[in-house]
């Protein structure tokens, strides 16, 4: 039997169409949802996103900016780049797209963002609001995994859920995320130091693997019937490897495809944010 997908290109097409009709709102309120990206450096990769992202706003009708800098910018040329979108009227939510080259303190540049115009939910005061249980824009990939999941029927509410890996844009905010009330899970963090990881990962009902390992997680390591969410995002030979092994859709009830699930996903939620940034826009000028 082979598992079901975690459908990430159609759900992302659902949440695209919800968010065309609320653009529309808000352009009929008289204002325009602006994306703006900042991208520093060439790296390929990063350059593909961030022309996805792009391709997207277009798609539901939020404008787009982009803001392109040389991969030896200095910190105060990265600075004046934030400062200037934080003015901008043009651009109601942005991100800089990670990583940034590494003579520049990525937690530093985040800093800088205006909290209000936050697309990624990662500047310090926004994942503290998500710590101490306040209303906060959310980083957009543990968003997505959370909308995808739930989008498909499964409940969250009581689940185990085990997440592999502890980096800042998913592992540790999923955790957060997942155990508020209104998601009620039982998380289990792991990460390099963790002495026997199939021991906690066997047990779960969700397991999300985002370590960036290729192939981490395989079938022997899962419960028959689990959901498995791949987050995964390494480079083998010019493809995209993910960090589920493919033997998972032998013994998992749901697995999300890769490419294909996570990553339109976490699009979406960015789109997502985006527009909320702006409704809570309109709400602030009464
Ligand atoms: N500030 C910031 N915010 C981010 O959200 C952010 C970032 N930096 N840096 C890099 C990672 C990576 N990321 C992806 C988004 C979409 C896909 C995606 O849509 N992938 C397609 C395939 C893409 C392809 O064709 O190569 C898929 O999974 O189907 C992948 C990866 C966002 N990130």
């Amino acid at each position: 039997m082979t598992a079901q997908k975690l459908d990430g290109v159609a759900t992302a097409a659902a949440i695209k169409a919800e968010l065309t009709a609320r653009v529309e709102v808000l352009r009929g309120q008289g204002v325009v949802p602006g994306l703006a990206t900042v991208l520093v450096g060439d790296d390929p990769a990063s350059q593909n996103y961030v022309r996805m992202k792009h391709r997207d706003c277009q798609q539901v009708g939020i404008a787009s900016i982009q803001v392109e800098l040389p991969a030896d910018a200095t910190a105060a040329q990265v600075e004046e780049a934030i400062r200037g979108l934080n003015e901008d009227p043009a651009c109601t939510g942005y991100i800089v797209q990670l990583p940034i080259p590494k003579h520049l303190d990525e937690n530093w540049a985040l800093s800088l963002i205006d909290p209000d115009k936050d697309a990624d939910g990662l500047h310090p005061i926004n994942l503290g609001r998500l710590v101490l249980n306040e209303p906060a824009t959310l980083p957009c990939t543990p968003r997505g995994i959370v909308e995808l999941v739930r989008r498909h029927g499964i409940d969250w509410r009581g689940a185990e859920v085990v997440v592999v890996g502890r980096g800042i844009t998913v592992g540790r905010p999923l955790g957060l995320i997942l155990t508020r009330r209104s998601e009620n899970a039982t998380v289990t963090l792991c990460h390099t130091g963790t002495r026997d990881l199939t021991d906690h990962t066997r047990r779960a009902d969700i397991v999300v693997a985002a370590a960036g390992v290729p192939g981490m997680v395989t079938a022997s390591m899962i419960r028959e019937g689990a959901v498995c969410i791949d987050v995964g995002v390494s480079r083998v030979d010019g493809k995209t490897v993910g960090d589920l092994a493919l033997d998972v859709w032998d013994k998992a009830a749901w697995v999300t495809p890769n490419p294909g699930g996570v990553g339109p996903m976490t699009r979406a939620m960015l789109l997502s944010n985006v527009v909320d940034r702006a409704e809570a826009l309109v709400a602030s000028r009464g």
